[in-house]
C-alpha cells in the first residue's frame, strides 16, 4: 500500500518521510467485485498526520485490464487471498458504487456499514453507463458515468464538512445556474474521529463543458496569430493594440464579462446561505497584516530561489499599507477561495464554477471562514494576466517575433479582459476608490503566493507573477 501511495498523483506526502500508521475499514460494498473503503492514516516525523481515502476493488484472480491500478496481491483480514486494485480505475467496482447511490431515494439516506449515502436532487441516476476516470493533474479522483453524472472521490480527507459538498449543496438547493447540480454525497460516521468525514460527491456531468483556461488561451493565440494582419488593414491605416484586440477573432471580452456576472451571482447566493461577518476598520487592517506576514515568509523562504522578490518588498508593503488607511467596513462571507480560469467551465448557456474546496494548503477551519469577495475577483484578474503572458511566452519562442510588439498586444488582451470581467462583476455598481485599493492589495498578495507556487512547481513560469508585481507596485508597465 505504501508503494501505491507513493506513486499516486493525489498523495501529498511524496518526497517527505512518512509512514502508514493505521488503515481503517469504513465499509464493504458486497459487489462483485467486493469494494472496500479504507481510510489510511499517514504520519510524518514532525508528528503531524493526514488521512487519505483508498477505495479498493478485490478479486480472487489478477485482472489484466487494470494492472496499472494494482495495490497488491495480499491476504485481506476479511476477504482472504485477493488481488486489490484502486477502485476508481475499475468500471466494475464503480458500477457497484453507483448502484449504492442509486438505491438511495431523493432527499433520503441509506447505509452500508459505516458508509452513509445521501441523495438530494430528484434525478434518476443512469446505472447502465460505463465509468471513465478523468486524467490530468487532479488532487482528487473524478469518475464520469457516461454523460449522466460525475463522482468525485476525495483523497485527502478531513473530519467535518467538505466545503465543495457544502457549497454545491447550498447552490443546488438555491437553484443557482452556475454550478453542476449536486445529486448526492457519501460520508462516514465511523472510525477515525468524532465528527463524520465526507468522502465523495456525485453531481450532474456537464457534457458540453469547455475549460475556461483553455478557452482564454485559444483567444490570446488567435489574437497574436492574427494581429499583424489586423494591425495594417489598409495602406495608411494603422490600428493601436486595443483596436486590434477588439477586431480580432481572439476577442474574449464578452465571455469575460459574462463570467464576471456569474461570479457576482454566486457570491450573492453564498452571502445569503452561509454566515457573514461585518468587518470594521480593525479587521480590514488585519488583512494588511496577513499580507505583510505572507510576504515576509515568502521573501525568507524564497531567498535562494527568487532573490529578486526582496527588491519588490518595500513597494509591496506600501500597497498593503494603503489598506490600513481605508475608512471602510465590508461584509465578509463564504467565497470560493481559490478562483482562477482553471476552475471555470463554459457550457452552452452559462459559466459554471467548480472546486469550492478553497486553497488546499490552508487548514479546513480557515478555508470555511468568511472572507472578502475581492479575494476571488483578484484571483480571476491574475488569471487573465497569466493567460496572456503564457501565450506571449510561447510566441516569443518562435522565430522572428518582435518581443515588444508581442508584449504590448498581450497586455492589451489582458487589460481588456480584466476590465470586462470587472464590469460584469460590478454590474451597475461603480467600484469605489476603497474597492480598488483592496482589490490591488489582494491581487498583489496573490502574485506573491504565485511566485512561491511557480518557483516550486514550474520554475520557467516565475517571471509571470514577478512581472505582475512590477506592474502592480507601479515599478513597471501597467496592465
Ligand atoms: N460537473 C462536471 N462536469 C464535467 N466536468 C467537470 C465537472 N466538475 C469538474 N469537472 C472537470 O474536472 C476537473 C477537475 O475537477 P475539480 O473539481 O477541480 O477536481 P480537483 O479537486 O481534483 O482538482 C475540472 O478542471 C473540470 O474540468
Ligand atoms: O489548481 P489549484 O487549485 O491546485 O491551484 C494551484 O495551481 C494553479 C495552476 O494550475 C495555480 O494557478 C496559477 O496558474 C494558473 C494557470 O496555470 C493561472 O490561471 C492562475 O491565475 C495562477 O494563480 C494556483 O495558483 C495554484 O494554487
Amino acid at each position: 500500500m505504501t508503494a501505491y501511495l507513493d506513486r499516486a498523483r493525489w498523495f501529498g506526502g511524496k518526497g517527505r518521510d512518512h509512514r502508514v500508521t493505521d488503515v481503517r475499514r469504513v465499509a464493504t460494498l458486497p459487489g462483485p467485485p467486493a469494494v472496500t473503503i479504507d481510510i489510511v492514516t499517514v504520519r510524518y516525523p514532525d508528528g503531524s498526520e493526514e488521512l487519505y481515502q483508498l477505495p479498493l476493488a478485490h478479486y480472487p484472480e489478477p485482472q489484466e485490464r487494470i494492472t496499472h491500478a494494482l495495490v497488491g496481491p495480499h491476504t485481506d483480514d476479511a476477504l482472504g487471498s485477493v488481488h486489490s486494485y484502486d477502485a476508481v480505475h475499475d468500471r466494475e467496482a464503480m458500477a457497484v458504487y453507483l448502484r449504492a447511490f442509486a438505491a438511495t431515494a431523493p432527499e433520503d439516506t441509506s447505509r452500508v456499514g459505516g458508509l452513509v449515502f445521501h441523495r438530494i436532487a430528484e434525478h434518476e441516476l443512469d446505472t447502465e453507463t460505463h465509468s471513465t476516470l478523468f486524467s490530468g493533474e487532479q488532487s482528487n479522483s473524478s469518475v464520469a458515468f457516461g454523460d449522466d453524472s460525475l463522482l468525485k472521490v476525495f483523497r485527502k480527507v478531513t473530519p467535518g464538512s467538505n466545503p465543495d459538498i457544502e457549497v454545491h449543496r447550498e447552490l443546488t438547493r438555491a437553484g443557482s445556474p452556475h454550478v453542476a447540480a449536486l445529486y448526492g454525497w457519501a460520508e462516514t460516521d465511523e472510525g477515525t474521529s468524532a465528527e463524520p468525514i465526507d468522502l465523495a460527491m456525485i453531481q450532474q456531468f456537464l457534457r458540453t463543458a469547455s475549460d475556461g483556461w483553455d478557452l482564454a488561451l485559444a483567444g490570446v493565440r488567435t489574437l497574436l496569430a492574427e494581429a499583424d494582419e489586423l494591425a495594417e488593414p489598409r495602406p495608411g491605416e494603422r490600428l493601436d493594440d486595443d483596436e486590434v484586440v477588439l477586431r480580432s477573432g481572439g476577442d474574449f471580452a464578452g465571455e469575460s464579462e459574462r463570467l464576471g456576472t456569474a461570479v457576482a451571482e454566486v457570491h450573492e447566493v453564498l452571502r445569503d446561505h452561509f454566515p457573514t461577518t461585518r468587518w470594521g476598520a480593525a479587521d480590514v487592517a488585519a488583512i494588511a497584516d496577513g499580507m505583510d506576514a505572507r510576504l515576509e515568509a515568502q521573501v525568507r523562504d524564497l531567498a535562494a530561489l527568487v532573490p529578486t522578490l526582496a527588491l519588490h518588498a518595500p513597494a509591496l508593503r506600501d500597497v498593503f499599507d494603503a489598506v490600513r488607511h481605508l475608512d471602510v467596513s465590508l461584509t465578509a462571507q463564504r467565497v470560493h477561495g481559490d478562483l482562477h480560469l482553471g476552475q471555470t467551465l463554459r457550457v452552452v448557456h452559462n459559466w459554471k464554477l467548480v472546486d469550492f474546496e478553497g486553497e488546499p494548503a490552508k487548514p479546513l477551519a480557515e478555508r470555511v471562514l468568511p472572507d472578502s469577495p475581492w479575494r476571488d475577483v483578484a484571483g480571476m484578474l491574475r488569471s487573465f494576466d497569466y493567460a496572456a503572458r503564457s501565450v506571449e511566452r510561447d510566441f516569443a519562442d518562435g522565430a522572428g517575433e518582435d518581443a515588444a510588439v508581442l508584449s504590448s498586444r498581450a497586455s492589451a488582451w489582458a487589460e481588456r479582459n480584466r476590465a470586462a470581467f470587472l464590469a460584469g462583476y460590478a454590474g451597475s455598481t461603480a467600484l469605489t476608490d476603497s474597492d480598488r485599493v483592496l482589490l490591488a492589495a489582494y491581487e498583489a498578495d496573490k502574485a506573491v503566493y504565485e511566485i512561491g507556487y511557480e518557483a516550486r512547481n514550474r520554475p520557467g513560469w516565475v517571471d509571470i507573477p514577478l512581472a505582475a508585481l512590477a506592474r502592480l507596485t507601479g515599478s513597471g508597465e501597467d496592465t
